[in-house]
Formats: C-alpha cells, sequence, structure tokens
C-alpha cells in the first residue's frame, strides 16, 4: 500500500478527517486534532493514513509509547478508534504489528480482526468496515519454482538430477524457489549452478505448470516454471544435501526414459521438437519495459514479434 502523501502530509489529512473519541484519540499539547504529540501513559493514540480506496492503514510501529501500553488499553483504544472510522465512512482499517508487539494481535481479534499475512518480523491484520462482503484482496496465493532445462546443442545433452529427499528417484531438471525480488530466469540460473556447479545463462521460458494444494506449498498453489537455458561450464560438482545423481544425458535418452516425472518428459520432447524444428518454435523469449505509473521495469515473455509488428511500422 503506496502512501500518496508524505507522513507529515497525512497528519494534515488526519487532522482533517479524524477526530477522536475519548479513548481513541488525545488531543496533545500541540492543540492540533488527530495529531498527539505525547500522549499519557497507559492510553492509546490509534491514527493511520488513508488509502486510496478509503481504508485506514495504522502501523504500530510508528505510535508512541507503545511499550508502556497494555493489551486492554489497546483494546480500548482500538475499538473507539474503529468506531470513529465507521462512522467516517472509511471501508476497512490495516493493522501492521511488529512481532515484539504481538500482545496486541489476540485484542484486536477479539474485535473481529483476520490476520491478512505475516512476515518475518511483522504480521498484519484487516478488518472489513465496508457494506457486503470484504473486497480486500487477499495476500499471496502462490509460490513459485523455477527449474532450469540445461541443454547443449552441440553435443545433445541435457543436465538432469535425481533428488535425494524424494522416496522414487526419478530424473528431473534441477531447480528450486524463487526469492523475493528475483527475476524467473536468475533463479534458474542460481539453482542449477548451486545443484550442479553448471554455469549458464537464460535463453527462453519453456512452460508454465499450476498445480493446487501441493503438499510443499504450505497450503498455497504451486506454479512450476521451466526454462531453457545455455551451459557454459560443463564439470558437474553436485550439491551432495538436495542431489543423490547428477549427469549430462542425451536428449532422446530423457525423452524416451519412462524413470522421469511427467513435466519432465514433456519437456524433453518439447526440446527435442525445438532442437529439430528450430527453438522459435517452442521459445518464449523476455524483454525488459517499462511500468507507465511506476516508472519502474518489468519482463514480459512472449513468443518472437517481429521488429516491424513491435513498431507497427508498415503494418495496415
Ligand atoms: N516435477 C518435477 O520435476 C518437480 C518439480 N518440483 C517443483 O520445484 C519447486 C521446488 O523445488 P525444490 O527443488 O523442492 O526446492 P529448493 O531447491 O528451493 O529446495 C529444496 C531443498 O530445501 C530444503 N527443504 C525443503 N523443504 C524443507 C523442509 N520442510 N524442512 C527442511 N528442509 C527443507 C531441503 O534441503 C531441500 O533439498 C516447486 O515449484 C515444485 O513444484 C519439485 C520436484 C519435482
Ligand atoms: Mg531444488
Amino acid at each position: 500500500m503506496r502512501p500518496l502523501l508524505s507522513w507529515a502530509g497525512w497528519r494534515a489529512v488526519l487532522a482533517r478527517t479524524y477526530s477522536p473519541g475519548p479513548s481513541a484519540g488525545y488531543r496533545g499539547a500541540s492543540g492540533a486534532q488527530g495529531y498527539v504529540r505525547n500522549p499519557p501513559v497507559g492510553t492509546c493514540d490509534l491514527q493511520g493514513e488513508l488509502d486510496r480506496f478509503g481504508g485506514i492503514s495504522v502501523r504500530l510501529a510508528r505510535l508512541d509509547a507503545l511499550d508502556r501500553l497494555d493489551a486492554a488499553a489497546f483494546q480500548k483504544g482500538l475499538q473507539a478508534a474503529v468506531q470513529q472510522w465507521r462512522s467516517e465512512g472509511r471501508i476497512a482499517v490495516w493493522l501492521h504489528i511488529p512481532i515484539l508487539q504481538s500482545r496486541f494481535i489476540a485484542p484486536a481479534a477479539s474485535l473481529g480482526f483476520c490476520f491478512h499475512h505475516a512476515e518475518s518480523d511483522s504480521s498484519t491484520l484487516t478488518l472489513w468496515l465496508g457494506e457486503g462482503p470484504s473486497r480486500l484482496p487477499g495476500y499471496a496465493s502462490h509460490q513459485v519454482g523455477v527449474a532450469g532445462a540445461v541443454f547443449d546443442e552441440s553435443t545433445r545433452k541435457i543436465l538432469v538430477v535425481q533428488d535425494r529427499n524424494k522416496l522414487k528417484n526419478m530424473w528431473k531438471f534441477p531447480g528450486g524457489l524463487s526469492e523475493p525480488g528475483e527475476d524467473i530466469g536468475d533463479t534458474a540460473v542460481r539453482e542449477v549452478f548451486e545443484e550442479t556447479g553448471i554455469k549458464s545463462e537464460f535463453r527462453s521460458l519453456l512452460s508454465i505448470r499450476q498445480q493446487h494444494t501441493n503438499p510443499g506449498a504450505f497450503g498455497k498453489s504451486d506454479m512450476y516454471i521451466v526454462c531453457r537455458l545455455k551451459p557454459y561450464s560443463f564439470t558437474i560438482n553436485f550439491c551432495q544435501h538436495e542431489c543423490l545423481r547428477c549427469e549430462w544425458m542425451d536428449l532422446n535418452d530423457l525423452a524416451k526414459t519412462e524413470n522421469t516425472t511427467p513435466i519432465t518428459s514433456r519437456v524433453a520432447r518439447l526440446l527435442l521438437y525445438g532442437y529439430r524444428e528450430g527453438f522459435d518454435k517452442i521459445d518464449l523469449t523476455v524483454e525488459e519495459l517499462p511500468a507507465v505509473h511506476t516508472g519502474l521495469f518489468y519482463k514480459l515473455y512472449h513468443k518472437e514479434l517481429p521488429d516491424n509488428y513491435k513498431t507497427m511500422k508498415g503494418i495496415y
């Protein structure tokens, strides 16, 4: 949730939009409504930022005197604040609680707040105040795993591993979970190197598998993406913790063997087709483009588009 104004700006907004109730707010020595510099010990002043949807976001880490506040005073303050926000027509409350202030979770839950998500150092709870069922977006629905199909065109060999931690030892592509902020291709290259010692570079995206109720996904769905990589080192030095075996296998053999997972078998056949007929038949290549609103950049994956279609020059 991105504040549209600076924190000081929001305080000014809140001074106009938020008039504190008896315990939800305390008018400090400054006299400014809704802005408390030094709330007395044991009272609870809950100010928040207004978001563009009409919700209020309260960050407990920003409140003064939090260490001296007990759970009962917090609950009273929160109840009064919620009443106030409801009367002002706010649609939701987002409550961000640092892990060391987790004693405030139970009082918030008793007022109807539910967990939205947790990170390593904080949790976020929400309360829907609007009409009808909640329209708040949920948190992440998938975990993303990425594998690298490292294919050496000059020898027609492909890099495969057997997982040490699986009951059935089948050939598969090395890979693993993507880290926050990591590009798909970078995950594939990193995981291949960590698991096999092979250095490679990203060429294309080959397939996406979506699976729900995957046992290893903590109740979320699993997105498993296979990339085509080109090797530039060839000496295997595989990770003993994760892999039982690792080898360069002829692509024909991988495409025909039964000792593999269905997805590995299908991608091996796809690669064989690309190798024979041209990789442009199977590759989703990547391009970086600018995001219109944020000025950030993103990666877009699709089948190759001729330059004249990209520019629309000479296209009627
Ligand atoms: N069909 C296929 O070929 C397969 C696809 N996948 C996909 O690959 C992705 C995950 O790749 P992985 O290689 O499993 O992940 P990964 O390479 O990121 O991590 C695996 C390693 O993490 C550690 N680990 C995982 N869970 C653990 C736990 N509960 N306790 C302690 N250590 C633990 C173990 O050291 C394990 O060897 C998922 O998207 C999954 O769907 C996984 C296996 C086979
Ligand atoms: Mg792995």
